[in-house]
């Protein structure tokens, strides 16, 4: 039988009368990149919490490698989280807090630590109270990719920090993964910026698991669709409509369903206009208010 990284196994969590999760049941693979996505409150946090041991669910299992991480320093060891704040004491300088990290982790990696600090431009003297919002996330990200921690997590770790900081991390990120393979779990709003990196996408909503499999299958399935209105709606009779918009003649939808080869050439010589949905735009139509249960979707 297959040990996954992540079990969750029928995961609910209460705050007073909020719901944050409910029956959550997810599988996360060794070695691959997930996007963790959901508007905000739909419960990326408190998952991630749970899964981290250091918060409680009131129902279900979260197994680590196998192993239940309560309590168990072994099973904490192999995972390494980075939030927005809170990583560390406010006296510790940015040398102290790798020092701290590395001794934590197994599998830290120096030279990349230090060759990101210097990319970075991070003073490694300053204390964590004194680095700014950008600079905190900077030692935030360096300690997520040094730690080399078979499970790396990364819960919205860039606030404050600019684009070419982002794309920094993004290419050490996957520099660093196709060398060491890991599981890594990016939890982000900026889908867009992300979307080529993540192999495996699981969309929370409201607490529940809206969508989840193969981010390349999920972009297949996503498709705008225009053309001449009778046309356009002969094509796309029995297919899943996320939005319609009709301007005098002409219609344009967007649809998450398979669309077979010869579909898609009977489209065309009906002169339809047929470009795919960006995972971003794919997940506002999915989460934009509208409440779809993941059955409507997952076949
Ligand atoms: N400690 C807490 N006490 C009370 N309610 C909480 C607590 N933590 C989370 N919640 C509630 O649980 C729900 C899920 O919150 P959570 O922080 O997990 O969402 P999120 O998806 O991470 O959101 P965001 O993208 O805004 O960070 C929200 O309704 C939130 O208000």
């Amino acid at each position: 039988m297959m040990t996954y990284a992540v079990e969750c196994k029928n995961i609910s969590k209460h705050f007073g009368k909020t719901t944050a999760l409910s029956h959550i049941n997810l599988n996360m693979e060794k070695d691959k990149i997930y996007g963790l996505l959901g508007r905000n409150g739909a419960g990326k946090s408190t998952l991630l919490n749970i899964v981290t041991a250091q918060t409680f669910p009131d129902d279900g299992e979260v197994k680590i490698f196998g192993e239940s991480p309560y309590e168990n320093g072994r099973a904490l060891r192999n995972i390494c989280i980075v939030k927005e704040n809170g990583m560390f004491l406010k006296d510790v300088s940015v040398t102290g807090a790798l020092d701290i990290a590395s001794s934590f982790y197994n599998n830290w990696d120096k030279k990349l630590a230090e060759r990101l600090l210097i990319e970075f431009q991070l003073d490694k003297r300053k204390t964590y109270r004194n680095l700014s919002l950008g600079m905190k996330s900077q030692l935030g990200i360096i300690v997520g990719l040094a730690s080399r921690a078979p499970i790396t997590i990364f819960d919205e770790p860039y606030i404050g920090l600019d684009a070419a900081g982002r794309q920094l991390f993004y290419d050490v990120l996957i520099e660093d993964y196709m060398e060491n393979p890991r599981t890594i779990i990016l939890s982000t709003h900026l889908i867009d910026e992300v979307s080529n990196l993540l192999e495996d996408v699981i969309i929370l909503n409201k607490g529940e698991v809206m969508l989840e499999g193969n981010s390349e299958d999920i972009k297949n399935k996503a498709f705008y669709i225009r053309g001449t209105k009778d046309r356009v709606e002969k094509h796309i009779s029995g297919k899943k409509v996320l939005s319609k918009e009709e301007f005098g003649n002409t219609m344009a939808v967007a649809i998450f369903d398979s669309i077979s080869d010869n579909e898609i050439r009977a489209m065309e010589l009906d002169d339809l206009a047929i470009s795919s949905i960006p995972l971003q735009q794919l997940f506002i139509f999915l989460t934009g208010g509208k409440m779809i249960k993941r059955g409507d979707i997952n076949e």
